[in-house]
């Protein structure tokens, strides 16, 4: 493909998602579209466009001003965006719009009369100077500049006590991690054989279980991750299931499963031996954690999503589990660096109604608790009323629940400095280099009698 077939492509991938469609969805379908594009113009083309998802608001921002609109009014269309994107971005001059914008196949079409007035007041901003102007300018408001939601800005301003750089990482790219399977190799086999096979790799710093990559290597090719070595896992994720600290021989359910990212990890903590269920309220979510537990070579795990076929058997199993995992749905804060266009398609209005959700779930999973056993609720959100604020509502009803520092479970699971100081854990992008999390580990009191309760299960519709 030609340079300028290559941004046409990002360009149309973002137009795509302009009507609220996800990123990564709609990347997979437009390359499983046109199959005659090489793995070298994907690369390219995946990174341009999400590049420009990192970038969205102060281009719009810039849009709005050149054309004379309110600033933050929003709606600017993604022909501009991407116009102004080219003349930001890759500093491109008018005759590059002349030679290029033409219409041909694969080609961006003629400048319109608007796009052709951003294209001139870039021009003569830039004056005699052969630098390109810089994206940010100094009378953004903060949350242009740090590319999240306006509503985002007061709430995590105020929890990260006004520390700037912790919004910038929310915006930066993701390193990728791995979880090493103890079934099959310490962390120090599996990193050699990793090396072996020619991955940059390094120890994680966090979880005693963690390989951080370097570069954008083919993982679903490489031998070791064929063979359950590795699981692909943030660091953060990996913490979190460490913190249910499941043992060999327990009850142990993992209540929101979806894929079972955590359950692989819980399942590699127990040594196959004990009973652990996945369930989830998604039939088809919990159907894709198949795949990865026959690779990782895990055999202790019984499905059961949430609804009419199994109520009957969960309510058989009220006050029987070691531990109950509730990785609730959340509004994924603390993954907005991944996942750049998610930001914009939530708001207050679905964060006030995933609390609820949070708080019924905690609700039901609670009940399969045994005394003495442990509840561990944990977010992907940085925001506290789904963290802290979710917690205290379940403990206010919940007086046979306690909190258990998650610094004691830390030193005895994880080994590693403790980062939080306690009683529950944050982690974030900035400070840690993981994902945002929340963890809080609650122990129902071992002499208090399980509740019967009338349905344990959630019919609620997933999030
Ligand atoms: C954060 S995701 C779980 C991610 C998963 N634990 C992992 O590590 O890969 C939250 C999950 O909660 C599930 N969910 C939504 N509503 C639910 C409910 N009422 N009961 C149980 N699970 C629910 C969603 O289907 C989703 O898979």
């Amino acid at each position: 493909m030609t340079p300028v077939a290559r941004l046409q492509a990002a360009y149309e991938l973002l137009d795509n998602i302009s009507q609220g469609g996800v990123a990564d969805a709609a990347a997979s379908r437009y390359f499983r579209d046109r199959r005659y594009i090489g793995s070298k113009d994907r690369t390219a083309i995946s990174e341009r466009f999400y590049a420009m998802l990192r970038r969205l608001a102060r281009l719009e921002w810039w849009v709005n001003v050149l054309l004379e609109r309110p600033p933050e009014a929003g709606g600017a269309s993604v022909r501009h965006l991407f116009v102004v994107d080219l003349l930001l971005s890759d500093n491109w001059i008018p005759e590059q719009f002349q030679k290029n914008f033409d219409g041909e196949e694969h080609r961006p079409h003629a400048l319109s009369r608007a796009e052709r007035t951003l294209v001139d007041k870039i021009v003569e901003l830039r004056g005699d100077s052969k630098e390109p102007l810089p994206l940010d300018h100094p009378e953004m408001p903060l949350w242009v500049r740090m590319e999240i939601p306006p509503w985002s800005e007061a709430p995590l301003l105020e929890l990260f006590e006004g520390d700037e750089a912790e919004l910038a990482a929310l915006n930066s790219p993701a390193l990728l991690d791995l979880r090493i399977n103890q079934l099959h190799g310490t962390r120090e086999s599996i990193l050699a054989r990793l090396q072996f096979e020619g991955l940059k790799v390094e120890a994680g710093q966090w979880s005693p279980l963690a390989i951080r990559v370097f570069g954008r290597p083919a993982l679903g090719t490489l031998p070791a991750f064929k063979d359950g070595l590795v699981e692909i896992q943030d660091e953060g994720s990996q913490l979190v299931a460490l913190l249910a600290d499941a043992k060999p021989g327990q009850w142990v359910i993992d209540y929101c499963a979806g894929a079972g990212g955590k359950t692989l990890a819980l399942a590699a903590d127990m040594n196959n031996k004990g009973r652990l269920i996945a369930s989830d309220i998604s039939e088809k979510r919990l159907e894709r954690a198949v795949t990865r537990l026959r690779r990782a070579g895990v055999h202790n795990v019984e499905r059961r999503a949430l609804g009419t076929e199994n109520a009957g058997w969960f309510k058989r199993q009220v006050g029987k589990f070691d531990r109950v995992l509730v990785d609730a749905p959340c509004s994924g804060t603390g993954t907005w660096r991944r996942n750049p266009d998610m930001k914009w398609r939530i708001g207050p209005a679905d964060v006030a109604e995933l609390t609820v959700k949070q708080r019924e779930i905690l609700d039901a999973a609670a009940k399969l608790v045994k005394p003495g056993g442990r509840l561990i609720y944990a977010t992907c959100s940085l925001l506290p009323e789904e963290n802290e604020g979710s917690v205290a509502a379940f403990l206010e009803t919940h007086p046979e629940f306690t909190v258990k520092p998650v610094t004691e479970i830390w030193a005895e699971r994880v080994t590693t400095p403790c980062p939080a100081p306690g009683p529950y854990l944050r982690l974030t992008p900035h400070r840690h280099g993981t994902d945002g999390f929340f963890t809080a580990v609650l122990e129902r009191s071992a002499s208090a009698a399980a509740q019967i309760p009338e349905s344990p299960e959630l019919a609620s519709e997933e999030s």
